[in-house]
């Protein structure tokens, strides 16, 4: 299913939340805050910061954990991304990793995805940033 275009007032919401999110993040290590706000389809609104750790591996990004809050806010069986913002807390160049494409794509393949590249805010489906997201679905 087409996911329908978002409002000027839609994007607005969710770059706004990303930027508040993204203040809390826990970078000690690479001081680099990023947050991310998503809008599922039956209209809520989620927002998941990036968290770092010793053991850097771990680290879980901003992407991955609001779609971590989202899951456990609707069920993954039901849950529908329409949009996702993700923004750093000094609106630096910040494009969602590989690892977050695929988590994002396992939500919905026709995502909106809104970020800032070196060229200013984008808008890019999720099946443009992950052509053959992996899928048995
Ligand atoms: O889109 C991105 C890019 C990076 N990071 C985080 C991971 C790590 O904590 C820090 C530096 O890579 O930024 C995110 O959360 N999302
Ligand atoms: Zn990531």
């Amino acid at each position: 299913m087409t996911i329908a275009r978002l409002s000027q007032q839609e994007k607005l919401q969710l770059l706004n939340a990303a930027e508040r999110v993204s203040t809390k993040a826990y970078a000690p290590f690479s001081h680099f805050q990023v947050g991310a706000a998503l809008l599922t389809e039956k209209g809520n609104l989620y927002a998941g910061c990036n968290v770092e750790n010793s053991s850097y591996g771990l680290t879980i990004c901003a992407e991955r954990s609001a779609i971590v809050a989202a899951v456990a806010g609707e069920g993954g069986d039901k849950l529908k991304i329409r949009a996702i913002a993700v923004i750093n807390a000094r609106k630096q160049h910040c494009v969602p990793c590989g690892a977050c494409r695929q988590f994002i794509y396992e939500f919905s393949p026709d995502a909106l995805v809104l970020f800032y590249s070196r060229d200013g805010l984008q808008e890019k489906t999720i099946a443009e940033l992950l052509p053959y997201g992996f899928g048995f679905l």
